[in-house]
């Protein structure tokens, strides 16, 4: 049994670590604990919920509104881990400065990414999207979805599916994936000269060993767009850009 004078001297301590980690706490909160009451007591899944309030609230063949509904979802019931609207203006505004035709997606989720992509391109632009798991699969049209493990995927990107190379990649799935997919789209010379790739989250949950290889292979320039995470303002999160510059 602790001693409550012990227990009263950890007292400060803790109530500064609630202050502190407050935020992430209530990211906790919001994006594990309540998706799970909820998953329990609806019988359905918490992005099925999404979808079922973005069919009954969007205006059908509009992306922004699309867009927005998905945001008014994530800001009021639920969080989904979409990038979201800060970032996604950072993605909006390397769309229209680079004009891309070839884009790959990876990680499509309830598609809130595949639909900012899809509405910036310009005529003619084609993009493939990689989603591993079949349940967030049922989203694409403009698009090409291709389900299944972006490890496996990317080899036969080529002869399967008719990706030359791309103009830009969008890496938005696990953190943990994201240097050895790039390197696999580097080994099988499925990046453009001059492609941009887009990795979200580098800050929050955090990619360190992407953005070190990024920073110091000298294939790339790299610079960090500081954000906040997606539906959290004040949870620091960034979107990196890298600049292909070439095999070396
Ligand atoms: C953060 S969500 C993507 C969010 C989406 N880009 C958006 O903005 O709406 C990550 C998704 O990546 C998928 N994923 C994770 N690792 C993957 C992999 N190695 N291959 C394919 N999909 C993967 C997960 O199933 C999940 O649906």
């Amino acid at each position: 049994m602790v001693s409550p004078a012990i227990a009263l001297a950890f007292l400060p301590f803790i109530v500064t670590l609630l202050i502190r980690y407050r935020h992430y706490l209530l990211l906790l909160y919001r994006a594990v604990l309540v998706a799970w009451l909820r998953d329990r007591l609806t019988g359905t899944s918490r992005e099925q919920r999404a979808f079922q309030y973005v069919l009954a609230h969007a205006i059908p063949g509009d992306p922004h509104h699309i867009l927005q509904t998905f945001d008014q979802w994530c800001y009021h019931c639920e969080h989904l881990s979409c990038v979201g609207p800060d970032k996604g203006r950072i993605v909006e505004r390397v769309l229209l400065e680079r004009a891309p035709l070839r884009v790959l997606e990876l990680g499509t989720y309830c598609g809130y990414g595949t639909v900012l992509l899809a509405q910036g391109l310009p005529p003619g632009a084609r993009l493939y999207t990689i989603e591993g798991d079949p349940r967030h699969a049922a989203v694409a049209e403009k698009v090409e979805l291709i389900v299944g493990p972006s490890e496996e995927v990317i080899p036969h990107l080529r002869e399967k599916h008719g990706l030359m190379n791309a103009n830009l990649v969008f890496m938005d799935h696990w953190k943990r994936c994201y240097l050895r997919d790039l390197r696999l789209l580097e080994s099988h010379q499925l990046l453009a000269e001059g492609a941009t790739i887009l990795a979200d989250n580098v800050l929050f949950p955090g990619a360190p060993h992407f953005l070190q290889y990024a920073k110091t292979c000298g294939k790339y320039h790299c610079k960090v767009h500081r954000a906040s995470l997606e539906y959290f303002r004040a949870i620091p999160d960034g979107i990196a850009e890298l600049r292909y510059t070439g095999a070396r």
